[in-house]
């Protein structure tokens, strides 16, 4: 009897990534078990719009701190969608560009609370819900945020707990600015490639 092949599930993990940090990679390892997911596509933003009152590190540095951090895990993966399409950075684009990359896969954009508790703020929100299910990962600092659940399609939503690291990229910048360690909140091969680039010191 011929074997029923599975849908190929995929995780797509948007982010500005700058600097990448173990709270991303412990998220999408997290959300890859619970979903049993094939592949998590880590997707660095190309111009993060709602960031545009903040300097962002040029797309080919973070593009490539995303590759090390994640080299070393044979479901991780990253694309260059969002950095390759010119102009602002959404969403629906990216996964218009991966639902055509991947046309029988099921797809899973994962974001922490945070991002969640903005997503009615995103462009053609609606479309993008038909697009992919949505996980929002639990993150320290956003506990008392109040998502909007009657406006939001909760039949397309998944909470998920992860471990907690309150470690943001923020943090992680102003800590490298300061000339404190960055050590153990990104994986070694980031600090390091921080440092070679001179990334984050106001230079
Ligand atoms: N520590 C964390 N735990 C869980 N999710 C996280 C964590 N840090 C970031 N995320 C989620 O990862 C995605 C990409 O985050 P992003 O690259 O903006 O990192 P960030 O640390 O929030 O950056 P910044 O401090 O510069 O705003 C977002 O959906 C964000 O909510
Ligand atoms: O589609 C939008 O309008 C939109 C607005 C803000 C953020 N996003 C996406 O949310 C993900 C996390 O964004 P950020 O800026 O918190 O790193 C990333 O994939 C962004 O492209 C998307």
């Amino acid at each position: 009897m011929a074997s029923v092949e599975r849908v190929r599930r995929i995780g797509v993990m948007g982010g500005t990534f700058d600097p990448i940090h173990h709270g991303h990679l412990v998220a999408a390892s997290e959300v890859q078990s619970y979903f049993d997911l094939d592949e998590v596509i880590f997707v660095p933003t190309g111009q993060p719009w709602q960031k545009s009152d903040r300097k962002v590190s040029p797309a080919e540095d973070r593009y490539l701190m995303t590759v090390i951090a994640t080299a070393s895990n044979p479901r991780f993966s990253v694309s260059r969608v969002d950095i390759d399409r010119p102009g602002p950075t959404y969403t629906i684009d990216t996964l218009r560009d991966l639902s055509r990359l991947y046309p029988d896969a099921e797809l899973f954009f994962i974001t922490g609370a945070d991002a969640l508790a903005q997503i009615l703020t995103w462009r053609d929100v609606d479309e993008t819900f038909k697009l992919a299910q949505f996980v929002g990962c639990t993150r320290p600092g956003t506990e008392g945020l109040e998502l909007p659940l009657d406006q939001l399609p909760m039949d397309r939503i998944t909470l998920l707990e992860v471990p907690a690291l309150a470690i943001s990229s923020t943090e992680c910048r102003a800590r490298v600015a300061k000339g404190n360690p960055t050590w153990y909140l990104v994986p070694d091969g980031i600090v390091q490639y921080i440092a070679k680039r001179e990334l984050y010191t106001n230079r």
